[in-house]
């Protein structure tokens, strides 16, 4: 079976508290976006994992999609298979690519060796393997709460709109994005602020990690500021960055300036 997991940005990233288990509470809409990679899950005689495009560091027993099968294995009587995935969506981006790897290997297993696994069990699955993989299972545009793995509905439909993400191949590590906030309760919520018009966003909807990764990364403010000079409506970084991205009306020539970073454009 092939499947194309794709990656979220987030529309405003507000970090509340600092939890007891080291984690941080947030407020953030996940939106799905379809920049994606190529996942092919087959029966074989042995379990292997293969993968190609973007070189992903750390050796494969680490890799997430080899932690999903094993952790299904562990209550089902899962056959071998073999698992390939073509690398396309940049790593340590803020774009939960890896996450979304694991969240479709688990939905690949229940579809294939009919588990019947219900939606909620599987996300229950998914936050084992990391804080945004739940999103994944469902993938589709959610509110998301503590540790960003807790949902609810939200009406922000981007459809019509177009999407410019710039990677500067700039490798940010969450854990440390996350070291350096400082968390505290904003006085309206991000709920609200996305209910307004898309065009208040930029005054008011905010990603909370631009505050301590923009002074250390100024590429970062930079490519915001050129999206907003090539006419969007909305621009943020992605999740713990170090992607930006912009949102238009309609599509746009890409400014040359980006012609070194990993750019992809497409509808929302
Ligand atoms: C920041 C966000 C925002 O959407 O996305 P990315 O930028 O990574 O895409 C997510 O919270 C990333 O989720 P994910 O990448 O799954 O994080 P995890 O593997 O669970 O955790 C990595 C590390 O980040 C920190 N962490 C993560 C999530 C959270 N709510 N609080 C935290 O403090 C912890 O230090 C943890 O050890
Ligand atoms: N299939 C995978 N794809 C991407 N990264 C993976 C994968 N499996 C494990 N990882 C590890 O996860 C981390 C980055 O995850 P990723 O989801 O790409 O970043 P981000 O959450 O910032 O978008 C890296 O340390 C990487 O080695």
């Amino acid at each position: 079976m092939i499947t194309f997991p794709s990656c979220k940005i987030n529309l405003g990233l507000r970090i509340t508290e600092k939890r007891p288990d080291g984690f941080h509470n947030l407020q953030s809409c996940f939106y799905p976006v379809g920049w994606g990679d190529i996942l092919e899950i087959i029966p074989a005689n042995e379990f292997s994992f293969g993968s190609s495009g973007l070189v992903i560091p750390g050796d494969s027993q680490h890799n997430l999609c080899v932690k999903a099968y094993n952790l299904v294995k562990a209550d089902f009587d899962l056959p071998p298979v073999q698992m390939h995935l073509h690398k396309v969506v940049p790593i340590g981006a803020g774009l939960g690519g890896g996450s979304a790897d694991a969240a479709f290997v688990l939905k690949s297993l229940n579809g294939q060796f009919e588990l019947g696994l219900s939606v909620s069990q599987l996300e229950d699955y998914a936050r084992m393997l990391g804080s945004d993989c739940a999103f994944f299972i469902q993938n589709r545009p959610l509110y998301c709460l503590e540790k960003g793995d807790v949902f609810s509905e939200i009406s922000v439909d981007l459809k019509g709109y177009y999407i410019v993400l710039i990677y500067p191949n700039l490798v940010i590590s969450t854990a440390e994005a996350y070291a350096r906030v400082r968390p505290c309760q904003p006085e309206t919520t991000l709920f609200e602020q996305l209910q307004r018009p898309m065009d208040t966003w930029r005054d008011t909807v905010h990603n909370d990690f631009e505050d301590s990764l923009f002074p250390k990364y100024p590429v970062l403010p930079h490519i915001k500021q050129q999206l907003y000079d090539a006419g969007a409506v909305y621009a943020s970084m992605s999740g713990s960055g170090s992607t930006v991205y912009g949102i238009f009306n309609a599509p746009i020539v890409v400014p040359n300036q980006f012609s070194t970073y990993r750019v992809w454009e497409g509808e929302l």
